[in-house]
């Protein structure tokens, strides 16, 4: 592909959210050389990023410090961002977005680096779609502690597409450094398609463990939660292909595949019920009930674990 912004050489990147995504994409670029600010709305939670340093184990072993956090968008202005990667959770994103908004400038690039479906739109309403790019995130990961990051499995490649196809270059060129940091990232035209078969697993894993408790492997191996799981599974696949999303032949056995080989890891949204926070079921198994609705397809299981797991964030907010 020609490179349609060769003078595009990103040399600061900020991210926002100092949870375990964010605190992975900030170590790596970090250790590759790169001016990275993290900010997030809690002082405690990021600050260690830059004085003691984030620790990453479990299938990367990593410790790197950054080289500095802040705690409102707002601040990162004055560090004149080449490239925001978005990593909060996709309900936070209209908040997110509108702050981004005030300093924003031409050639500045926006990276929704989450799960969820439609995540890049809520990003691109505010901010057209040339500076916003989507990626798919193929690893486990959660917090041990403030930059204390445990991931159970990495399996990349990671894929980077953009919104708008003048952007194209830009996004090849994040895709390689994040790569030469040791995130191995695909630049991809099959961003869509890709964003369904994580969220599909998303979908079947995250709101099942959300509502049981049980991490990946307990949920896989369950026969009766397996069940369960599964369905859902068949049941995203349906309103897929209902809206002509190709997600590949053999997407079936793959996804059960991924799911298995997971390890005891918690999924984000369990993760969030046990800290009595918002989840991202609308980005979910939301947006299969959604996307159901368009195509005539009836969608009784992600109905159910949606009303399960608002059942438990207002359980949550009433204590
Ligand atoms: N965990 C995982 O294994 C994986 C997660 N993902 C996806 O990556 C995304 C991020 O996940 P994860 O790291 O787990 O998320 P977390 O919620 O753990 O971390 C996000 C952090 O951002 C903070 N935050 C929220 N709003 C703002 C704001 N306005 N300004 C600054 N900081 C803010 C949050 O604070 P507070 O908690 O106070 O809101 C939180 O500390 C999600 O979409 C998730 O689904 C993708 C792959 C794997
Ligand atoms: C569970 C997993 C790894 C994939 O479904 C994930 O993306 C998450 O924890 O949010």
């Amino acid at each position: 592909m020609t490179n349609k912004n060769p003078d595009f050489r990103p040399k600061r990147f900020a991210i926002i959210g100092a949870g375990p995504v964010g605190c992975i994409v900030g170590a790596f670029l970090s250790r590759g050389g790169y001016d990275v600010t993290i900010c997030d709305v809690v002082p405690e939670l990021v600050d260690p990023a830059a004085t003691t340093g984030i620790t990453i184990e479990g299938a990367e072993q990593v410790f790197q410090k950054v080289a500095r956090t802040c705690h409102s968008i707002d601040d990162l202005a004055q560090y004149n961002p080449d490239v925001i990667f978005i990593t909060v959770k996709a309900n936070a994103l209209p908040l997110i977005v509108s702050a981004i908004e005030e300093f924003y400038k031409d050639g500045t690039y926006i990276i929704s680096w989450q799960n969820g479906i439609d995540t890049e739109l809520e990003v691109s309403k505010v901010l057209g779609n040339k500076p916003v790019m989507r990626g798919v995130v193929n690893w486990g990961c959660g917090l041990k502690g403030p930059c204390h990051v445990v991931m159970p499995f990495h399996h990349p490649p990671h894929y980077l597409q953009e919104l708008a196809a003048e952007s194209s270059g830009a996004a090849v060129t994040i895709a390689r450094i994040l790569t030469e940091c040791g995130l191995p990232t695909e630049h991809t035209d099959r961003i869509i398609p890709m964003v369904w078969q994580k969220s599909v697993m998303n979908a079947c894993m995250n709101s099942v463990c959300a509502v049981t408790g049980l991490t990946m492997a307990q949920a896989t191996t369950d026969p009766i939660i397996f069940r369960l799981v599964d369905a859902l599974m068949k049941e995203c696949i349906q309103v897929a292909r209902g809206n002509d999303i190709l997600l590949g032949w053999d997407y079936y056995p793959k996804a059960v595949e991924y799911l298995k080989t997971a390890g005891n890891h918690k999924p984000s949204m369990l993760m969030d019920i046990e800290n009595k926070r918002r989840t991202e079921i609308d980005f979910m198994n939301g947006k299969f009930i959604e996307y159901g609705i368009r195509a005539g397809i009836e969608t009784p299981y992600n109905n159910t674990l949606q009303s399960l797991v608002k059942g438990l964030e207002s359980t949550m907010r009433s204590r």
